[in-house]
């Protein structure tokens, strides 16, 4: 298999991003974090960014480490905000995460979308407001099990896809990172088959095309997430068009992270 740093595939560099979802505490973090510190190589970092997604709480200890040991390791946020300030309870803006040295920020988790009624208009106001503060949207969409068994699993994503890219330019466009994750397989141990994964994921690279142009397709970034694992990953990044994972239950094992970051290991 080519790496999928190789010319004529965009040149994206892999993405592996750990998704804590609601797990660990701010002091579990650190302890978490100076796992991967001490496991994960520069070697590592040469052929993947490498990304962790903790709770907001954990932000500010994570940061503390990653800039006192000047870690190539980056990390996000789960959720952001779609206003930019005031009355919004509970709410964190994009511009606060900004100033805690986030990279990256999940829009439109499926989690999100099934127990807060997030819709498409939410999760554009949401990749808009990560943009303008210059965090990197990962942009998670993905069919359930029923649009999977009435083979509407290409026609749902794509729509969630042109919703929350709506009238975002191709300047922004170009930078955001996809995720496609069938929601049938998160947390159920149901992996998507390589060919499952690679059909949505290349037919998200098409309409980004007609969206915007062939040359911005090649560059985003889209990423496999449901049920990844060490044992699993080489068959999902031997795909054309899968550049990394969004990887929930496995990233709250340091070892099992930093094998599913060493994927290529594990290519045939
Ligand atoms: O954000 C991560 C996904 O929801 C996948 O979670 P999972 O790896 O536990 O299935």
């Amino acid at each position: 298999m080519a790496p999928k740093s190789a010319p004529g595939d965009g040149g994206r560099k892999p993405l592996i991003a750990g998704n804590w979802k609601m797990n660990l505490t701010h002091l579990e973090a650190i302890a978490h974090v100076q796992k991967l510190a001490f496991g994960l190589k520069e070697a590592d970092y040469a052929v993947a960014d490498i990304t962790v997604l903790p709770p907001f709480t954990d932000l500010r200890s994570v940061q503390t480490l990653v800039d006192a040991d000047r870690l190539e390791l980056t990390y996000g946020a789960q959720d952001v905000s779609a206003h930019e300030k005031g009355a919004y309870t509970g709410e964190v803006s994009a511009l606060m995460l900004a100033k805690l040295g986030c990279t990256y920020v999940l829009a439109g988790h499926s989690e999100r979308r099934q127990h807060h009624g997030e819709d498409d208009t939410l999760v554009n106001a949401k990749v808009k407001a990560a943009f303008k503060h210059e965090l990197t949207p990962i942009l998670c969409i993905g069919e359930g099990l029923e649009i999977r068994q009435a083979d509407g699993h290409l026609s749902h994503c794509l729509s969630q896809l042109d919703g929350a890219l709506e009238k975002v330019s191709a300047e922004l466009a170009r930078q955001v990172v996809i995720a496609y994750e069938p929601v049938w397989a998160i947390g159920t141990g149901e992996v998507a088959t390589p060919d499952d994964a690679q059909e949505v994921c290349g037919a998200i690279r098409t309409r980004l095309a007609e969206l915007y142009s062939g040359d911005l397709a090649d560059q985003v970034r889209i990423l496999y997430g449901g049920s990844v694992k060490s044992d699993n990953i080489a068959g999902i990044m031997a795909e054309s068009d899968i550049d990394g994972a969004l990887v929930g239950g496995a990233s709250l094992d340091a070892g099992e992270f930093i094998k599913i970051c060493r994927f290529r290991e594990r290519l045939a």
